[in-house]
């Protein structure tokens, strides 16, 4: 896809493949292009160039029943503030041939006790989640959720997590999800891709996403000692930090976690002061990924 606003570019030929089903994640800084290509794909937004098929058929020339296949979730919604709650998803569930049940829908999504409220009256965690109910009620093959829980309390965010796991599973619904947040990604999603400056600079599944450009493990612990004289396994670093901890990097953590233990026992050390292993987090994989020097489409494929 390409798209410019007046000349200045937005997309600069993102490249994506969603499979049916699937759960799918655009990450990438503000700005990046995220919502222009949701809004692209949800035929909204006419696109400049580039081949793109939507179940099948281009947003452009959708043809007659497209439109009910397709739910979006836009990043500002809130729409029918004078309706109450069941009202306005009533009144969009009459525009689809299958439609979910109402009532059912709203206790899924949480707002069974406030159906029968304006929406105008609602916090900004309900009116989220009436966005969600009217972007799903038509039963969407394909849901596009932009930003979904921007602004949601801590409890509300994973209720929202929860009704979408529940539509992914109960009907394989397949979402592309634009979010900031790591943690809602790495919760839901499958594979994805971040993009910055209007291209995607990796896609992958969101393991691979977080081992970004470095697929090391972390392994912590308090005693330069308790590293053997005869070094780690694999590609390894070590790294000496304030008050004798230790970082150790690695491509082995299983080897070289037993060669720190072993070191242990050598010591007459039975516990290792403030161990820790961990895996590289998509936070950190992300981070890695934007840092690095802006790479080719086909180098972020492969
Ligand atoms: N209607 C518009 N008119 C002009 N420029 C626009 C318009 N919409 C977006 N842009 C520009 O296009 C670029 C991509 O914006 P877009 O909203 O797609 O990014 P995003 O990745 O969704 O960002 P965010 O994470 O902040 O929501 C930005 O430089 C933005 O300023």
């Amino acid at each position: 896809m390409r798209k410019a606003y007046r000349g200045s570019p937005a997309l600069r030929g993102l490249d994506l493949r969603v499979a049916h089903g699937e759960v799918f994640a655009l990450l990438g800084p503000n700005g990046a292009g995220k919502t222009t290509a949701v809004e692209i794909m949800g035929g909204f937004l006419a696109r400049d160039g580039g081949e793109l098929s939507v179940l099948g058929r281009d947003p452009e020339r959708p043809g007659p029943h497209w439109r009910r296949r397709v739910g979006v979730v836009p990043q500002q919604a809130g729409a029918f503030a004078e309706l109450t709650v069941r009202e306005a998803v009533a009144h969009v569930a009459g525009l689809y041939p299958r439609p979910a049940p109402v009532d059912g829908l709203l206790a899924t999504v949480g707002l069974a006790e406030v159906a029968g409220r304006r929406i105008g009256r609602l916090s900004g965690g309900q009116r989220r989640r009436v966005d969600i109910a009217l972007g799903v009620v038509g039963r969407p093959e394909l849901l596009f959720l932009d930003e979904p829980t921007t602004g949601l309390d801590v409890v509300a965010r994973r209720e929202v997590w929860a009704t979408v796991r529940t539509l992914t599973r109960e009907s394989g619904t397949t979402v592309v999800l634009t979010s900031h947040s790591m943690a809602e990604v790495e919760e839901l999603a499958d594979r994805g891709a971040v993009i910055a400056e209007g291209r995607a600079i990796a896609l992958g599944s969101i393991a691979e996403l977080a081992a970004g450009r470095s697929s090391r493990c972390e392994i912590r612990f308090t005693g330069h000692r308790l590293l053997p004289p005869s070094g780690l396994p694999g590609d390894t670093e070590a790294e000496l930090l304030a008050d004798d901890r230790v970082r150790v990097r690695t491509t082995e953590p299983s080897g070289a976690l037993r060669a720190v233990l072993d070191r242990a026992g050598e010591l007459g050390i039975a516990e290792v002061p403030e161990l820790r292993v961990s895996r590289p987090t998509l936070e950190s994989g992300y981070l890695s990924l934007l840092a690095a020097p802006a790479r080719t489409e086909e180098e972020a494929r492969s």
